[in-house]
């Protein structure tokens, strides 16, 4: 199972991301506080291990600039976090994660995003910010719905809850950005704790 870490913006939570044993980085290129210049983000990602993968996320942006952020970036996947078609989806050159509400109409959706690697499920989006709002859903309605595509839960996971997240859905991978934050930066320890949590659980159900 794959743990993602979003909202990067500094090498320094990278680093204690990577060490803490993150598999993916997500680096936010959408209106958001956590978001990271095309530049910045180059740099960080240069310096990444082989192992560990960088997801660009974008809300509703137009396919060539996203590409043209790929190129620049070196980003390995995209995470696509709005209201983007499965047509969208398909004519990207690089592995999708795309992200659906936890509704009952965003679980009906899925079955057009067969081209995507993987599905995200969140919270249903805010008037004002499409993701990273620290609110969870109802995950145990996932229990009983089989993906074509990998799943990754996500919305309002923290250290504390995300054993009882991966116990109750069992899913590809979990994504966290506001859990693993106090006072709106991203906190080392909660970071640390939070993959141990993971992989602690991940171990037990083995
Ligand atoms: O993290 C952000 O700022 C962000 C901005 C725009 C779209 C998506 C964003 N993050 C993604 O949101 C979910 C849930 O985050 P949280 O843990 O509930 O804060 C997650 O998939 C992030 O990758």
């Amino acid at each position: 199972m794959l743990i993602k870490i979003c909202g990067i913006t500094s090498s320094e939570i990278a680093e204690t991301a990577v060490q803490a044993g993150a598999d993916f980085l997500g680096f936010v290129f959408a209106k958001s506080k956590r978001e990271i210049s095309a530049d910045q983000a180059r740099k960080i990602i240069a310096a990444l291990p082989e192992h560990v993968k960088s997801v660009g996320v974008f809300v509703n942006k137009d396919v060539q600039e996203i590409e043209k952020i790929a190129r620049i970036t070196g980003l390995d996947l995209i995470q696509l976090h709005g209201e983007e078609s499965a047509e969208t989806v398909s004519s990207l050159t690089l592995p999708v994660i795309k992200s659906l509400p936890g509704t009952e109409e965003g679980i009906k959706k899925a079955a057009q995003y067969d081209a995507a690697s993987y599905l995200l499920m969140d919270s249903p989006p805010l008037p004002h910010a499409h993701g990273g709002n620290g609110i969870s859903f109802n995950w145990s309605m996932l229990k009983d719905y089989t993906f074509s595509n990998q799943l990754i839960l996500a919305g309002g996971l923290t250290p504390e809850n995300v054993a009882e997240a991966i116990q109750l859905v069992n899913p590809s991978g979990v994504d966290v950005s506001s859990g693993v934050e106090t006072d709106g930066k991203k906190d080392p320890d909660k970071i640390k704790a939070f993959i141990q949590a993971a992989k602690r659980t991940i171990e037990r159900n083995r």
